[in-house]
């Protein structure tokens, strides 16, 4: 197990008495390799909990062990953010440097690391972000686009070699074809080399598509937690705790009802799969 989550619980009133709690009682497990989705209505705890995971925030209570270690235990921060990489919402606005290579070897250099691996970092991490090295190496990253830029900012977090990666709702903002080509660089990290990765976005189709497996935050509890299919399927309840599901698993559920198709699947999470799912139906519903 690479990281497991126990009785996790935060909260930022100095007065810890006061239960006023962010995270409450939170516990979960994440194998090595997958892909997580964090969900949850706006405020309710999300930045938090994955600050708690690279120590930005000391947890109230509970533990947080990663390769069998408890990090709230470690005082040396370096050692966590050799662990656990985390970007921001908007990332970009902490790019500081004057020139691409400089902003992405920052953490590398503050590892102590020597001048040889900093650079193989550097251009290992722009590789794998899809911005070649030389062409970008000495550019300002003031003068590139919004998802250059987000993409010169994972790389500076990749640059530390995290064991796991987690990303703040890293397409906000983005136009569309910015999303769909930062979202094909994620699950090339995932794919190729089988990073650990949690992802918070407010996308539902975002997070159909890419997770293995979904957390469902809701005022501070973990309140429920499956496959994309398994917490898709609570459209009920999410819309109760005012979460959506994918437009399009909406409309096949509808259409479900409404045509009485009982035997169509309604874990669809792409237009492409629904059309094989409404092709497959109707061609049992010809025969017969
Ligand atoms: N530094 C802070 N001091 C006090 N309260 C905070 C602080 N940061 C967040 N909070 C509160 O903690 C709660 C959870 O905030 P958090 O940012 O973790 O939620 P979130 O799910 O990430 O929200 P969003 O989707 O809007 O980013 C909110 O009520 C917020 O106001």
């Amino acid at each position: 197990m690479l990281l497991q989550v126990k009785n996790l619980s935060h909260t930022y009133d100095p007065d810890i008495k006061s239960n006023n709690y962010t995270l409450k009682d939170i516990n979960f497990e994440v194998q090595k390799g997958e892909f997580i989705g964090l969900i949850g209505h706006t405020g309710s705890g999300k930045s938090t909990l994955v600050q708690t995971l690279n120590a930005l925030i000391h947890p109230t209570k509970g533990e947080i062990i990663i390769d069998g270690q408890d990090i709230t235990k470690i005082k040396n921060l370096k050692e966590i953010r050799k662990k656990v990489g985390l970007v921001f919402q908007y990332p970009e606005h902490q790019l500081f440097e004057e020139n691409i290579a400089a902003d992405v070897s920052f953490g590398p250099k503050n590892l102590g690391l020597n001048e040889d691996e900093v650079d193989r970092r550097v251009k290992q991490a722009l590789e794998w972000v899809n911005l070649d090295y030389e062409e970008f190496k000495d550019r300002s990253p003031f003068r590139l686009s919004g998802g250059q830029q987000r993409r010169v900012a994972i790389a500076g977090v990749l640059a530390m070699e995290p064991e796991i990666l987690i990303l703040d709702e890293p397409t906000a903002g983005l136009d569309p074809k910015a999303r769909v080509e930062l979202i094909n660089e994620i699950v090339n990290l995932k794919d190729k080399f089988g990073l650990t990765i949690i992802l918070i976005s407010h996308r539902m189709e975002e997070i159909a598509q890419l997770a293995d497996r979904i957390l469902v935050l809701e005022s501070g509890k973990l309140v429920l937690e499956g496959s994309p299919s398994y917490v898709f399927d609570h459209d009920s309840y999410l819309e109760e705790i005012g979460l959506g599901i994918p437009q399009i698993t909406s409309v096949m559920k509808r259409l479900k009802k409404k045509l009485k198709l009982s035997d169509m699947r309604t874990d669809i999470f792409t237009i492409e799969d629904a059309k094989q799912e409404i092709l497959k139906v109707k061609r049992v519903k010809d025969v017969r």
